[in-house]
């Protein structure tokens, strides 16, 4: 006679188990980690497996990462991946309005501008949290909640797949506030782009919607979320209703400018904004997964990941030693000009630095403080 599974479990599987979690210290400020019941296709709970749900969580900055988060992360990541009842790992962040946006730049600006050598530290934290996403022994979905920005984007990247509410808006913003992406984006931007959609959304932080990132290759998928009188509506700041302009140019993505974008706040106003949807096609995916052979599931996205992931190992080392450095100059500028400048005027003078540089002058402190937004104030 055969033994059923259950029966065969009980007399193989070993009495005790040991334990690979690094640490159970679940003192993790900012992250919150949970596993929640896994569920088949149609929504029934699995005894005894579960999704480990990894949630940012510090909705006031953006979910933006302090230093106290990324080892919150990394932490996180090791436990789900080394929890051998977990099927999935979700990684998301509280509230609608962003996923987050990189490295908190109060800290930044506050503490590591001008600290090359704290800031190196840091930056072996922040690699850190990245190879855990990348080297998650579970499938990672991102649940992009709302903007994935800066580092934000670049950890979101990290992840097998990215699921987002149609809100979202996705891209760079360390060549405007004195970083390069290179925590990451510069590096899976162009497997997963191609070069030159790569160079736009790495350089020119300009920020995509979702519907042209999932088009270009960003997302798995996206799903809607404002609600209008009961309905679920795509993004109303977006071109969705048509593929291409006058001359056949591609507009469907493309943020909607001049009146109709009047016309789309105005929507986005009245309406309310659901996750429902979010969650549901997150539960799809992790459904999926479950009905699968864990161990084929997983080599095959250990052998998908390569390409992002041998661009990462071959480039963090020295990136971090430049992004130390870097504070001394571009970032000690950039991040301070964010943190102290107003929502109207954050940025640096860029043409005033690029005049100082073409005549040879050095990055002094007066250089730095000449280009703030104080500085403008004052004139
Ligand atoms: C474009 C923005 C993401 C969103 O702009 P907007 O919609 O106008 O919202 P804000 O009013 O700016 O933001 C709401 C409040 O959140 C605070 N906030 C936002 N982002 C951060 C952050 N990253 N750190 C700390 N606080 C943040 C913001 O100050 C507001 O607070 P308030 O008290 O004033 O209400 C815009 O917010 C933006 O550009 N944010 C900064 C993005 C950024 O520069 N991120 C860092 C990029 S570099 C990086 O991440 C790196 C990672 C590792 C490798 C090296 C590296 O550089």
């Amino acid at each position: 006679m055969t033994a059923d599974t259950a029966s065969v479990t009980t007399a193989t599987a070993p009495a005790a188990l040991f334990d690979h979690t690094l640490t159970r210290d679940t003192v993790r400020p900012g992250v919150i980690f949970e596993k929640k019941p896994a569920r088949t296709p149609d929504g029934t709970e699995v005894a005894g497996l579960y999704n480990a749900w990894i949630t940012l969580d510090n909705p006031k900055q953006y979910n933006s990462y302090t230093t106290d988060m990324v080892k919150g992360v990394i932490l996180a990541f090791r436990e789900a991946s080394v929890s051998r009842d977990v099927v999935a790992v979700v990684f998301t962040a509280t509230g609608d309005k962003a996923f987050c946006t990189g490295g908190n730049t109060k800290e930044y600006a506050e503490y590591y501008a001008g600290n090359p050598q704290e800031y190196r530290q840091y930056i072996r934290l922040f690699n850190d949290m990245v190879s855990a996403i990348l080297g998650c022994d579970k499938p990672v979905i991102c649940r992009v909640n709302g903007m994935r920005i800066g580092g934000g984007q670049e950890i979101g990247m990290a992840c097998d797949f990215s699921v987002a509410q149609d809100l979202a808006r996705f891209g760079q913003a360390g060549p405007k506030h004195g970083s390069a992406p290179v925590g990451g984006s510069t590096d899976f931007l162009p497997v997963m782009l191609g070069s030159e959609m790569a160079m736009v959304s790495g350089s020119l932080c300009e920020p995509w919607s979702a519907h042209k990132a999932a088009r270009l290759g960003l997302l798995t998928d996206i799903v809607p979320a404002l609600k209008v009188d009961g309905k679920f509506v795509a993004n109303p700041m977006v071109i969705t209703d048509r593929w291409t302009d006058e001359y056949g140019r591609i507009v469907h993505g493309e943020f909607r400018t001049g009146e109709e974008a009047e016309a789309a706040k105005a929507t986005l106003k009245k309406g309310e904004i659901d996750l429902s949807l979010l969650d549901q096609k997150v539960e799809d995916l992790c459904a999926k997964i479950l009905l699968t052979f864990p161990d084929c599931f997983t080599k095959t996205i250990e052998e998908l990941r390569k390409p992002k992931l041998n661009a990462w190992n071959a480039n963090k080392e020295n990136s971090r030693a430049w992004l130390a450095l870097n504070m001394m100059t571009e970032a000690r500028a950039g991040f301070r000009a964010f943190n102290e400048g107003t929502k109207a005027d954050r940025e640096i003078d860029f043409v005033g630095l690029r005049q100082a540089l073409a005549k040879g002058t050095p990055w002094t402190p007066e250089l730095t403080e000449s280009l703030m937004p104080a500085a403008r104030a004052g004139k």
